[in-house]
């Protein structure tokens, strides 16, 4: 098809000079983001207008160039299987250079590691060394004819042609410039080193391309459906779902949730609980008895799993599974290997890979399926009005669509949630298992190709502290970072003691790379920075026992520091000192009051991997009900309803010895939000328990209502969502003992739901003034204040008003909706409160992060995965203060 399709676009619309003089201004603008949207939405527009003025060019495609600008999202091609070792080789064979000479040797021997400066990559290497050699020096080559040419590179790999390869590349020596060589090959290897992201490319392309490209995987499709005509017309628009069968949908994602968390789900909505499979996330698309197999980036795995029943490893087995009225389907599930032999599942960490797997392996492919996006010619995904359905009816229609076959494809399990002791309960059992964790979601939610936070939820028992078995290590080897702003190392490499008689020994255990916070990661490294010894020059000593995994620096412990590390298992593996090496490690914090000497033990370490499996889970600790009440602000998201009660066993409780002094809130119960400073939780509930009423863990439709102390973030957000009757907590334990039921003012009330409000509204004026009882001093003095307050407009009043009188945009004003927390700047700080923004510290409601542009990814990784609010660099508020506008902050999305 590609060739066919390169040809769409005229060959002499596009030079691919001009597209590398494109890339060149992006590159050289890649901490500056508006401008390279700039470049780039000009770059579009001037295609878009040569194609519509020239003969046929309204019905061209941009594919041929989108599938040049992001070579990370080629599907259509075969791979190139072509890395940079590889492409040097094959450039110091094709230029006839001698591979001794210093040229040859930095193109075979790179290393992104030892380059000379941070920016270079290999494509940059070959520039520089080979630039001199290239006789074209304007560009003659068209869009299309490269095209060809990578045709023809993913074609000689399939048929594994070296000549082929050497043609193409000699080819490309002679008619590209050394400069357009260089694109050539960041194309080849995929990276093109603009630091635009995949959604960012395609945003500026066009405002539905990304959504476009979640639904297909396919570039093409986005191109077809966007083509110049359509755009033009007035035609496209994403509403319809281009869901296709044979081309892959970008899988709906869950959101991680710690399940101390658990009661901030609201109860209004019914949830089910399934296993998480410890495999790897395929799609199975069939039509009648054609199928293909995608992985979670769009590749295609037909040829191993099969594309007919009697082809591949798993589709000859699904001969008789399938109900006979099923002409078409896409489903979505975990691959998982399945032991032919013990008759049970593995899991990724084991020794071997479900997507490469043969048929030696003591595993054998088991689809283990979990949802339904397409049946019989329909799309049941996104919402309803694009024909989507909610999980529960897709997965009726799941559960008619096959027949298990134990070891081959079975339905994923799952049972609905009645409480949070049966979330509680599932998890315990994943970990007694030794299970990854189990997913809960929402049967009412929507499928939302690559969407996280749409009712799907992740449990595992490391996101909980205190169920997972810390680790002390020492640190004895690092890595060389590439980029050295976070310091000299990338990641260390982490050692357990092994007392000798005749002195100690240091067995590396693994390495570890991520949980320390940037200002830490350079702490240490600057410490370790004069003891490191580059392995290059100096082998490591015999008491540190490495194996395969030479570390570029050693350190000797006597010099170094202990990092308590977390992992979530140990797996086997011979590349380390030790048997065992540890899985997703991170630094949980630098150990600077340990000694060297005190770290983990050799026998201690093989006391864990003493049961010989091939993984060893880590988290060992249960969770219990009291730690679920135990709230997790940062990672507080959803609106919270009526909320599940915890067992009874777990409530907090008094020692049962109050005594009932009064009637005021005889058999009503109420629910302790937060404590205050000078009065604990438990003493709260003394006192209500003393007015003859009854403490519940959560507010249910009984709760006659809540009671705030501190204000912590979940006692905002509910009294901000305005659905319970909550008092202060002074207001508790300044009530008089009384022989009947105390009624609630407005003026005790820190939020009221709608009945309340309204039965109040008959007694009380709305700032809080009885209209017939009589008032005291303090009581008049409230309602004073509440006046005062209710002289200023809401943010929605001031929204409304901004609206009335600016239109779309309020030049003064056009952060107001939005709440930002700043990372750094103060000056932003300022700015953006001067424009109208709510500059806040409670992540809970947030609808902005606001870091510094050149904040690493690390840190942003980490940032994503404790808050789930949008992490943007701080260059939208720029674009916003420089543009007097809400500037759309897509662009800026780290
Ligand atoms: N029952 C299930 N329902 C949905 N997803 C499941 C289920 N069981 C396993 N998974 C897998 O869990 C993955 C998410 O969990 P995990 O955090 O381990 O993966 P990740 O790749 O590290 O992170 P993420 O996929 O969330 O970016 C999903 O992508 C999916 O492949």
């Amino acid at each position: 098809m590609s060739a066919a399709v390169s040809g769409l676009v005229s060959a002499n619309l596009e030079s691919f000079g001009e597209l590398c003089a494109v890339l060149e201004q992006l590159h050289k603008k890649k901490r500056h983001r508006p401008e390279q949207n700039k470049i780039l939405a000009n770059f579009f527009n001037n295609v878009r207008l040569k194609m519509t003025n020239s003969e046929g060019g309204k019905d061209a495609t941009f594919f041929p160039i989108l599938r040049l600008l992001l070579p990370q999202c080629e599907r259509e091609r075969n791979p190139y299987n072509l890395k940079e070792k590889k492409l040097g080789s094959l450039l110091v064979k094709v230029l006839s250079l001698n591979p001794k000479s210093i040229d040859a040797q930095k193109l075979i021997n790179f290393s992104s590691v030892h380059s000379s400066t941070q920016e270079s990559d290999f494509a940059w290497v070959a520039y520089f060394v080979l630039k001199n050699r290239f006789v074209q020096k304007s560009s003659i080559l068209s869009i299309t004819d490269i095209n060809e040419m990578l045709d023809n590179i993913a074609k000689a790999d399939v048929e594994n042609k070296g000549i082929l390869l050497d043609e193409v590349f000699s080819y490309a020596i002679r008619k590209l410039t050394a400069q357009e060589f260089k694109w050539f090959l960041r194309i080849i290897l995929k990276n093109l080193k603009l630091e635009m992201s995949e959604n960012r490319i395609l945003g500026t392309f066009h405002p539905h391309a990304t959504e476009l490209y979640q639904t297909c995987s396919s570039l093409y499709e986005v191109c077809e459906k966007l083509k110049t005509s359509n755009i033009l017309s007035g035609t496209e628009s994403s509403d319809e779902a281009v869901v296709k069968l044979f081309l892959a949908v970008k899988p709906m994602l869950s959101e991680r949730l710690d399940v101390t968390n658990i009661h901030q789900l609201p109860t209004s909505i019914t949830y089910h609980i399934e296993d998480k499979f410890d495999g790897e996330r395929f799609q199975m698309h069939m039509e009648n008895g054609k199928f293909e197999y995608f992985s979670r980036n769009g590749r295609k795995y037909t040829k191993k799993y099969g594309s007919t029943y009697d082809s591949g490893s798993l589709t000859p087995d699904l001969k008789d599974c399938f109900s006979t009225d099923v002409h078409n389907f896409i489903i979505d599930g975990e691959m998982m290997g399945w032991h032919k032999r013990d008759q049970c599942f593995g899991c990724k960490g084991m020794s071997y890979d479900i997507k490469t797997i043969t048929e030696n392996s003591s595993y054998r492919p088991c689809y283990c399926v979990f949802d339904i996006i397409y049946y019989n010619g329909k799309s049941l995904i996104c919402d309803p009005e694009k024909g989507g359905l909610p999980l529960k009816e897709r997965l009726n229609i799941l559960d008619t669509l096959f027949t298990d076959v134990p070891g081959v494809i079975q339905h994923s399990k799952r049972s609905i949630v009645k409480d949070s002791t049966d979330v509680l309960n599932a998890l315990n059992a994943a970990i007694d298992n030794q299970d990854e964790g189990i997913v809960v979601k929402d049967v009412n939610s929507y499928y939302k190709p690559n969407k996280r936070n749409e009712g799907w939820y992740k449990i595992k028992p490391e996101y909980t502290d205190d169920t997972m078995v810390d680790l002390d290590f020492v640190v004895i080897g690092a890595d060389e970072a590439e980029n050295k702003r976070q310091g000299r190392a990338k990641s260390f490499h982490v050692a357990c003691i092994d007392v000798k008689p005749g002195g100690a020994r240091w067995v590396c255990v693994g390495r570890v790379a991520g949980g320390l916070a940037r200002a830490e990661r350079e702490r240490v490294c600057a410490a370790l920075q004069p003891h490191w010894r580059a392995s290059r020059r100096a082998p490591p000593p015999p008491c540190l026992h490495f194996n395969k995994e030479t570390p570029d620096f050693w350190v000797l412990p006597e010099h170094s520091i202990v990092f308590q590390v977390r992992a979530t298992e140990l797996i086997r593996s011979s590349s380390f000192g030790a048997p065992y090496t540890l899985r997703f490690p991170r630094v949980m914090c630098v150990r600077t009051d340990k000694l060297v000497s005190d770290v983990m033990t050799l026998q201690e370490f093989n006391q864990l991997v003493s049961t010989r499996s091939p993984v060893i889970k880590l988290s060992r600790k249960r969770v219990n009900e009291t730690q679920l009440n135990q709230m997790q602000p940062m990672t507080l998201r959803r609106r919270v309803a009526n909320l599940p009660q915890v067992s009874e066993r777990f409530r907090t409780k008094t020692t049962g010895d109050v005594q009932v002094v009064s009637k005021a809130l005889l058999d009503r119960k109420l629910c302790v939000i937060s404590d205050e400073e000078d009065c604990k939780k438990v003493d709260l509930v003394k006192l209500i328990e003393s007015h003859g009423g009854k403490h519940v863990e959560n507010p249910g439709p009984d709760t006659w209502c809540c009671v705030v102390g501190r204000m912590t973030p979940l006692a905002k957000k509910r009294i901000e969502i305005q659905e319970l009757d909550i008092v202060t907590a002074s207001w508790l334990r300044s009530l008089p003992p009384s022989d009947t039921l105390c009624s609630l003012t407005p003026l005790n009330m820190l939020s009221m739901k709608r009945e309340t409000r309204w039965q109040l509204s008959l007694d009380y004026d709305s700032f809080g003034d009885s209209f017939k009882d009589e008032i005291d001093e303090n009581v008049l003095n409230k309602c004073l204040q509440n006046m005062q307050q209710s002289i200023y407009p809401t943010t929605k009043e001031k929204l409304k008003l901004d609206e009335q009188l600016f239109g779309d945009n309020n030049p003064f004003s056009f952060l107001r909706s939005c709440t930002i927390h700043i990372a750094k700047s103060p000056l932003h700080r300022l700015l953006a409160k001067m424009y109208g923004a709510s500059v806040s510290d409670d992540f809970a409601s947030l609808t902005h992060f606001v870091i510094p542009r050149d904040t690493s990814s690390e840190d942003v990784q980490n940032f994503k995965n404790d808050l789930n609010v949008k992490i943007v660099s701080d260059e939208w508020l720029e674009a916003c203060f420089q543009e007097k506008r809400l500037v759309n902050d897509l662009d800026y999305i780290m």
